[in-house]
């Protein structure tokens, strides 16, 4: 489901591939001689639902556009759905900024930490202290491997079955062994991470929870932050209870294709999907990949809830908006003014997160 996916040609001529195809980034056809920077390629976003804009009319005039309604559940904020679409919600600006900047901060430094699975590691197997790594322009490098060095853990170097050995190095003595060895700046790996998951771990293979890998419980204090935004879609009475998140990492040209989150025992209790850093679209298809879906802008603090029939509906992120105008992370980047947080400041500048938490039974 993630950009570098193939859909089969059936599923290109549907109507979501059709939207997703609509927002992607494209860039104009600079002539070659030309040094200016890629130019993205305008696209129409009239027909984008903007719940920032919703929600200030609503707040101002009580006024709503066709088809979108205010969800009344005492939820201390606004709270909108889709009439249509029941089981969704739409939570603006709903985590604080101090709050976005944690969470922030953990995605790229805590949360990869083993044992959580992060998208490297079929290739490298685990990997620690990528970020720390990454800002000290470190380089990781496969060691060479003899026959007794397999699954051997004693120099702290990383070694998973068919991956080689994988260390940290600096820059210099990383060099003076790329002639033998493979060599991949941590900078890069970093760029390249794309997920990671928290509480039980989800296999991607056979796309299940797999609760013989080990794993770690969900921080508490994101816990909290989810049952708390979780409650409007809660059956009355209830409590989520956060069991596994996938932490998705955005750069500038990812996508998220179009996908079902249909590996949970019971379909009443939401996915909680909280927004952070650059501004996206989102698409909200229906059933069928035919039904036409919506798109909607989620800025950094936005929550999105899907429960119930909003479990089967189609969805995925087709674009993410990094150019200093549209990404909209003002109020965020002057949290992250401080010297020592310039590496945070780098990333979310052209990035966008998104943590979405799971019950699974
Ligand atoms: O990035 C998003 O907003 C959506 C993520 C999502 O749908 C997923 O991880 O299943
Ligand atoms: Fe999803």
């Amino acid at each position: 489901m993630y950009g570098s996916e193939r859909a089969g040609d059936d599923a290109e001529r549907t109507a979501f591939r059709k939207s997703e195809k609509k927002y992607k980034l494209y860039y104009e056809n600079n002539p070659k001689s030309s040094k200016k920077k890629k130019q993205p390629k305008q696209v129409d976003l009239s027909e984008v639902l903007d719940f920032k804009f919703i929600s200030e009319l609503f707040n101002q005039k009580g006024e709503l556009p066709p088809g979108v309604v205010h969800v009344n559940c005492g939820f201390d904020g606004s709270v909108f759905g889709l009439e249509n679409r029941p089981g969704f919600y739409f939570i603006p600006g709903a985590v604080t900024l101090d709050e976005q900047c944690k969470w922030i901060r953990e995605s790229l430094t805590n949360f990869p930490q083993p044992p959580n699975r992060t998208n490297h590691n079929v290739i490298y197997g685990p990997i620690s202290n990528l970020f720390s790594a990454a800002k000290e322009g470190k380089i990781f490098v496969e060691e060479e491997r003899s026959n007794n060095d397999l699954d051997s853990d004693s120099s702290g170097s990383v070694s998973n079955g068919d991956c080689g050995r994988w260390t940290f190095h600096e820059e210099d003595i990383a060099r003076s062994r790329g002639k033998t060895c493979k060599l991949v700046p941590a900078s890069v790996l970093l760029r390249k991470l794309r997920w990671s998951t928290l509480g039980l771990q989800f296999n991607w293979s056979n796309r299940n929870y797999d609760v013989s890998l080990p794993h770690k419980k969900i921080p508490d204090a994101l816990c909290q932050l989810a049952k708390r935004m979780a409650a409007p879609a809660m059956p009355v009475g209830e409590e989520f209870l956060p069991e596994a998140a996938i932490v998705n990492y955005f750069g500038s040209g990812d996508t998220l294709g179009g996908h079902l989150d249909d590996m949970e025992a019971d379909w009443s209790k939401p996915i909680v999907s909280m927004s952070f850093g650059c501004k996206a679209i989102f698409l909200l298809g229906g059933k069928s990949r035919e039904d036409e879906p919506l798109a909607m802008f989620l800025r950094s603090g936005d929550v999105v809830l899907m429960a119930g029939e909003a479990r089967e509906c189609f969805h995925g992120v087709p674009r993410i908006f990094t150019d200093e105008e549209k990404a909209e992370i003002t109020p965020l980047e002057s949290q992250f003014s401080d010297e020592d947080d310039r590496c945070f400041l780098d990333y979310i500048r052209t990035s966008r997160i998104n943590i979405n938490i799971r019950q699974v039974y």
